[in-house]
């Protein structure tokens, strides 16, 4: 049985504008003990297909299970499976930590769970914020205390909407190594980032949203072996010729373009210098999990994409 099973599911928001479709029969299942990364850009859905999941978004049609249980006619059982990390701050401020934690136990009929609140907060690095009011936590502290409240009845299921978006590199290293390791121990991990390089280290599967659609499904070392190779990275004050603009990516200075092999930055090379383009601090990495993310993204861009196939082109072809 799934974890977690998206079953052809629907959102359609009513907008002053007429009805809006957020998602569009987004089928995938997430099997037990996974790290499974929901990635898109802004807008994709990824927060909508979560609030379904955790029971706080209604879907339009279709159905998810978690462990079997469906989120709406069984929700109560669904819903103390998860533990939801949500993007947005929202705590009461009148409580303690430990009060807020212990208050959460409550809302999921655990007694007794002192010794896992304490876990909770030695591996969050909140042990000395434990009596502290949560008015006065900064907002990385308070993104802590979400963190712990999400599992503070130990669910099978985590799910981390955009964790990170915002915090300091020690929070990020001290939560992947604690999500890290309850993973290890078998709970299931669902997590949406815009950060690709966590996505890159931590999941072992990922769907890639766009609009709505899924448009890429597959394991990590999958998705990167389709892009696989090197890309050509280069400063340069000089425009491109025309010639090299679709085989490249260009953010101010810099300049990326996917090469298979050596021949192929001698090749770019050559071309750069026929060009009279100077070229300033080359280097030449792998290919990595942004660069398929931006192909995936680029060829689902075209209309009528909605009906193909996702394959991944080249590194290299997003727009510059
Ligand atoms: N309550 C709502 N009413 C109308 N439209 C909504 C509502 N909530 C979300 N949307 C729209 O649905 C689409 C998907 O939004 P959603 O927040 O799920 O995207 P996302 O992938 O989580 O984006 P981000 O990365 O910015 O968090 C967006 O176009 C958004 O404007």
């Amino acid at each position: 049985m799934a974890a977690v099973s998206f079953q052809s599911v629907t959102k359609t928001y009513s907008t002053p504008q007429g009805p809006f479709q957020a998602l569009d029969a987004v089928s995938l299942d997430i099997e037990e003990g996974e790290f499974f990364g929901l990635l898109g850009p802004n807008g994709a859905g990824k927060t909508t297909l979560i609030s379904i999941l955790a029971g706080l978004a209604r879907a339009t049609s279709g159905r998810v299970l978690v462990q079997g249980a469906d989120v709406q006619s069984d929700y109560a059982s669904a819903r103390r499976k998860l533990g939801v990390v949500p993007q947005e701050l929202v705590f009461d401020p009148f409580f303690s930590v430990r009060e807020a934690l212990r208050f959460q136990s409550g809302y999921f009929g655990v007694q007794n769970n002192g010794d896992w609140i304490d876990e909770l907060l030695h591996s969050l690095g909140l042990a000395d914020k434990a009596q502290a009011n949560m008015r006065q936590l900064s907002g990385g502290m308070k993104r802590r205390v979400l963190v712990a409240q999400a599992l503070v009845h130990k669910p099978p299921i985590i799910v981390l909407d955009e964790p990170t978006a915002g915090v300091d590199v020690e929070l990020r290293q001290t939560l992947w190594q604690f999500i890290a390791k309850l993973n290890k121990q078998g709970h299931t991990v669902l997590l949406t980032t815009h950060y690709l390089e966590e996505a890159e280290a931590l999941c072992n599967r990922i769907a890639m949203l766009k609009r709505g659609h899924v448009v890429a499904l597959d394991r990590t070392s999958e998705l990167l072996k389709a892009a696989a190779g090197n890309v050509l990275v280069f400063k340069t004050d000089t425009p491109l010729p025309p010639t090299l603009v679709p085989l490249a990516r260009v953010t101010g200075r810099v300049v990326q373009m996917a090469a298979q092999d050596a021949q192929e930055v001698e090749r770019h090379l050559g071309q750069l210098r026929q060009a009279g383009v100077d070229v300033q601090d080359i280097e030449i990495r792998r290919s990595d999990l942004e660069d398929v993310f931006l192909n995936v993204m680029a060829a689902n861009a075209s209309p009528g994409w909605e009906s193909q196939v996702p394959s991944l082109p080249a590194v290299g072809r997003a727009t510059a």
